[in-house]
Parts: C-alpha cells; sequence; structure tokens
C-alpha cells in the first residue's frame, strides 16, 4: 500500500512554457551532464543510456542527457538517449523531454540539435554568463555584447525548428538583477521558453535566492510565457534549502543530480528535492508536488554510486547507508513501539523494503528493548534477569567493538552470559610462521577435569596450525564455516576482534559461533575457536 509519501499525482500535459497545474514543479535531471561534471565521475555510453532508462522509471520530466559538442561519446550518448529512452511512451502517455547543454554559439547548438532531434520532446539548451566577473574575465564580452548573443542564440535555436528552448543566466546569484530582467524579458520575445536561474558557485543564501526568483517573476516583461527554473550548487550545503526556497517563490522547474553529485561540491540533490516535496509539500508548500515515483529512487541512487565511482557517505541523506538505521536505545525503544517516533518517512517510499528490526542496529549506546528484540528474532526467549545478565556483557564487548554482529550475540548467549565453566580452556600457545618452512603450532589445553593435554601441528598458517593442533586433543568433528579478523581500534598495537562459526558437518548442522579479542591475532583466534567448540560440545 502506498504510504502518504509516496503517492504519485497526475502529471499535467506538457506545454513547455505553461503547466496547467500551478502546484506542479517539473524535475529536470542533469546526473548525466552536471553531474558527469564531478571530478573522475565520467560514464560510458552505454552507463548512460541505462541511468536515462532508469531516470525515466523515476518519472523525471526532463533529462539533461549531456554536452553533445563536448565530445563524440557525449554525442552518441545523448543521441542514443534521444532515440531510445525519448521515444518511450508508457501507457499515460508519458514520456520524457530529453535536453542537452550547449553554449551560446551556433556550432554548440546545431551540434545539439542533431543529437536531441531524434526525441519525441526535444529541448534545446543554451546559457552565458551574466555576472560582472564572469562577462569580464572569462568570456571578455561587455552587457550588450552578451545580450546580444543571447537574443541571437535562442532565435538560432528557434531557427533550427525547436519550440521548446531553455535559456540559463550562469551565475545569475551574482547578477546584476536588473541585467537579468533585461536579458531575460529578450530571450522570452525571442523563443525562449524556460529561464534556468543558477547559484552556479553555490554562493546564496536561501532568503537571497528566493528573493531573486520574486524579483524575477515581478520585474521581468513577459515572464509569464516562461516556466523559472532553479539550479543550484552546494558549495555551502545550502543547494537543496535554495532549490526548495526557489520553488516556494515561483520557480516551476527544479534542476538536481541524483546523489547531488556535480561539479565540485555538487548540484541540489534529486533524493532530498524531491521527498522534501513529497514529504512537506502538501502540509506547508503549498500543496508542490512532483510526478515522481519515489519508490525507485534507491535503486537509482545506487546505480548512479556504481556508474559514477562516487561512494555515498553513510550519513547522506535519505539514500546513506545509515539513512533509516537506529542505534541508540532510546531511538530503538520508540522505534519498536511505533516506527514514527524516529522515521518521518516510511524507508519503502524511496524503495527500501526492510522490517523494524532490520533498521536497528546494536552498539554500545543500545538498550535493552532493543538486544531483548534482537534476541528473539535469533530465537532466544530469555528471562528478565537472564537479559539483565547479558545486557551488562553486551555493554562490555559494545564498548571495544564499534558494532555488535549476531555472531557476538550467539556467543555472549550461550557463553559469557551464562557463565558456564568451558569444557575446554586455553593453557599455552605456542607458534612458529615466516617465509621458512611449515607453520607449526602447538597448544597446551586443560579440559574441564583439570586435565592437561598437549599437542603440535603443522599447518598453512598460524592460525590454521593451531586450530589442527586444537582438533588433534578435542578429537571432535568441526567444520569451519566462517572466520572473521577485524580490529576495534587503530593503530599498529590494535586490539584485534576474532569471530568463528563452525558446525559439526553439512549444511543441515547448526552453527556454533565463538569470539576472541586481543592484540595477538592468533590468540584471538584460538579463543575464538575454542569458545564456539565449548559452545558446541555444550549443545551435543
Ligand atoms: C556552469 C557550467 O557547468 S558550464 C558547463 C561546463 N561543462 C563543460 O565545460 C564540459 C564540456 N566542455 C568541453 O568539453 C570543452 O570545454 C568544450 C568542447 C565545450 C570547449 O572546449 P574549447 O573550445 O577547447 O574551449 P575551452 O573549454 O578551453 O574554453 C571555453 C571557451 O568557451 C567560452 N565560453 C564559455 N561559456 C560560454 C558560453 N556560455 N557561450 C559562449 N562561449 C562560452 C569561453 O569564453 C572560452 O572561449 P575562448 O576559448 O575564446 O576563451
Ligand atoms: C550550465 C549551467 C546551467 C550550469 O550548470 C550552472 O550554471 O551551474
Ligand atoms: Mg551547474
Amino acid at each position: 500500500m502506498a504510504s502518504k509519501n509516496s503517492i504519485i499525482r497526475n502529471r499535467p500535459e506538457y506545454i513547455p512554457n505553461h503547466i496547467p497545474n500551478p502546484t506542479y514543479v517539473r524535475i529536470l535531471d542533469t546526473t548525466l551532464r552536471d553531474g558527469e561534471q564531478s571530478p573522475g565521475a565520467a560514464m560510458t555510453c552505454v552507463q548512460k543510456l541505462e541511468t536515462a532508462r532508469q531516470l525515466a522509471k523515476l518519472g523525471v520530466d526532463i533529462i539533461e542527457a549531456g554536452f553533445p559538442c563536448a565530445s563524440k561519446q557525449d554525442f552518441m550518448a545523448v543521441k542514443m538517449i534521444a532515440e531510445e529512452v525519448g521515444n518511450c511512451v508508457d501507457g499515460n502517455g508519458y514520456v520524457p523531454v530529453i535536453t542537452g547543454v550547449s553554449r551560446c554559439n551556433e556550432k554548440d547548438i546545431a551540434t545539439a540539435w542533431e543529437a536531441l532531434k531524434h526525441a519525441k520532446r526535444p529541448r534545446l539548451r543554451t546559457f552565458i554568463a551574466t555576472s560582472p566577473i564572469h562577462m569580464e574575465y572569462k568570456l571578455r564580452k561587455s552587457k550588450d555584447q552578451v545580450l546580444e548573443t543571447a537574443r541571437n542564440m535562442v532565435k538560432f535555436a528557434r531557427s533550427l525548428g525547436c519550440t521548446d528552448i531553455q535559456f540559463g543566466a550562469e551565475d545569475a546569484a551574482r547578477s546584476d538583477k536588473e541585467f537579468l530582467y533585461q536579458i531575460f524579458g529578450e530571450v522570452i520575445k525571442a523563443g525562449a521558453t524556460t529561464l534556468t536561474i543558477p547559484d552556479t558557485v553555490g554562493i546564496a543564501m536561501p532568503f537571497e535566492y528566493g528573493k531573486l526568483i520574486a524579483d524575477i517573476k515581478a520585474n521581468t516583461p513577459g515572464i509569464e510565457n516562461a516556466i523559472m527554473a532553479t539550479h543550484c550548487h552546494n558549495d555551502l550545503g545550502l543547494a537543496t534549502a535554495n532549490t526548495i526556497e526557489g520553488a516556494r517563490y515561483g520557480a516551476r522547474q527544479l534542476e538536481v543530480t541524483i546523489n547531488g553529485i556535480g561539479e565540485r561540491a555538487g548540484n541540489a540533490s534529486f533524493e532530498e528535492v524531491v521527498m522534501a516535496l513529497t514529504c512537506r509539500g502538501i502540509d506547508i508548500l503549498g500543496g508542490l508536488h512532483t510526478g515522481i515515483n519515489t519508490r525507485h529512487i534507491l535503486k537509482t541512487s545506487k546505480m548512479v554510486e556504481k556508474y559514477s565511482g562516487l561512494h555515498l557517505q553513510p550519513h547522506k541523506a535519505l539514500v546513506g547507508a545509515n539513512a533509516f538505521l537506529h542505534e541508540s536505545g532510546i531511538h530503538q525503544d520508540g522505534m519498536l513501539k511505533h516506527r514514527g517516533t524516529y522515521e518521518i518517512i516510511s524507508p519503502e517510499d524511496i524503495g527500501l523494503v526492510r522490517s523494524v528490526g532490520d533498521t536497528i542496529v546494536l552498539g554500545k549506546l543500545s538498550g535493552r528493548q532493543a538486544l531483548r528484540n534482537r534476541l528473539e528474532e535469533l530465537g532466544y526467549k530469555l528471562k528478565d534477569t537472564e537479559v539483565e545478565g547479558v545486557f551488562w556483557q553486551f555493554k562490555a564487548v559494545a564498548e571495544k567493538k564499534k558494532r555488535i554482529t549476531d555472531t557476538d550475540l550467539r556467543a555472549l548467549v550461550s557463553n559469557e552470559a551464562f557463565n558456564e565453566q568451558p569444557i575446554w580452556k586455553l593453557g599455552d600457545l605456542q607458534v612458529t610462521c615466516g617465509t621458512v618452512g611449515f607453520s607449526t603450532a602447538t597448544v597446551k589445553l586443560f579440559s574441564i577435569d583439570g586435565s592437561m593435554h598437549v599437542a603440535c601441528s603443522i599447518g598453512t598458517g598460524p592460525v590454521d596450525s593451531a586450530y589442527k593442533a586444537i582438533n588433534h586433543i578435542v578429537k571432535e568433528p568441526a567444520k569451519l564455516v566462517k572466520y572473521t579478523l577485524g580490529a576495534i581500534t587503530e593503530g599498529i598495537d590494535a586490539t584485534a576482534t576474532t569471530s568463528v562459526e563452525i558446525s559439526r558437518g553439512d549444511t543441515n548442522h547448526p552453527v556454533f559461533s565463538g569470539t576472541g579479542g586481543g592484540t595477538d591475532v592468533v590468540v584471538s583466534s584460538v579463543d575464538a575457536y575454542l569458545s564456539a567448540l565449548n559452545n558446541m560440545l555444550r549443545f551435543y
């Protein structure tokens, strides 16, 4: 069942310069253009095509597929996307508009049109900088020259047969407002249907950016015949806030990228902007909404992460690995009683299907409710007094270890919590290893009856030879199912933690786990193995 946050409402008819529903906001995704401008994020044609298909599944209104003049590859990618994705009309008549950016010159625009014209709804997009610093130092053009170029290039785009034309004033946030009203007024007259107002360098504060949009709306001649678009960069971490503020003041096209990738600190993030509108649009944003099917967000995010090679920080809003996890006890208790206590969005709304239990991570700040819940999920029904015993053991381990796994919990419950006497206990251990000769281990174990047993063995390494020596003594068939070694602390003297899982034979046999810790990895490994063996022997 769709929750309130994932309801997809009707998409209004597509008319380039007019949106019949005043609260509908178009989403232009520029992952394949501005996103690819992130250092190191270049994608292949095939990856771009696949991403574009996924963007169409999301229901993106406009896909900016690339910069056709940048290279033959870019041209090909835009053309392929225009031909395929730009002609895939779904049962509701939806097909994404396909666009590609071009500088304000005839060659760029004509090349872009060659790539785009194959789409059912092609849009030519051109831009020129309007801020004093860009005009003087980068373009080396006067205001009049920039104005003339913009007007002529929009007319040129129109002369190619394109009726959907987007014009952008690069660095608008640092441009003279009077000049913006003038240039936007002129390009509307020349045939522009959408106007981009970029904060190219990410310098604007939300109130400034909102006012800029409001002022352009109030002062640009003919603005009622065009759609205003935001394009915000994240240099001060304000891209999403600025974009939402732009929408509040009248922008009806928001330009975003998946995972917020893009030039320098990136662009406004697709998932943040779309989910902010989805979550709060009706409550406090006057009903603003999009046509995005939010359930495809996570899949798209993972695809872009893989293709761009730009890895997400775990705490990235909405799509980071921790975005729907809870580690502290008070939050976990709340979540177990009612998800709404700490979750403003259901993970399912972005396509993450999870049970409440899966969102709970055990660590040093967790409490008894979460511990008991996880133990019950693992099949342990403990009395209150037993939970109490395990709890403080659990806290002690968690102090040293960042995350407590199910293996750790099993070991705690079956071993430490009940303080049972170990059947086999390590006396001494001696290993030799290196590049000369075999690894050998001599192990001294004490049995529960106090008797001492010594054995030695060779092996492929010190841990293997020690495990084999233990097997000689214990004489129980034990198959190593899993062995993991990690460092709890940093540096050369780090404390190592070892977790092992063993079973008596094939997959039909139950698995027993044990953990060990210490600065010597071989001793820690032997402790873990013995602890698992003791758990197994107690069971049989
Ligand atoms: C804010 C943004 O994101 S803008 C988009 C940025 N994206 C990219 O630049 C990616 C693709 N770019 C490229 O592949 C290359 O820059 C190309 C193929 C477009 C151009 O390469 P080159 O011809 O070698 O030019 P180069 O990149 O060195 O310099 C840019 C030129 O374009 C001019 N220029 C910059 N913006 C514009 C514009 N909007 N309209 C017209 N000319 C422009 C610059 O003034 C400079 O001209 P100059 O060489 O006469 O001084
Ligand atoms: C090309 C333009 C719209 C741009 O990316 C910017 O100004 O940031
Ligand atoms: Mg940009």
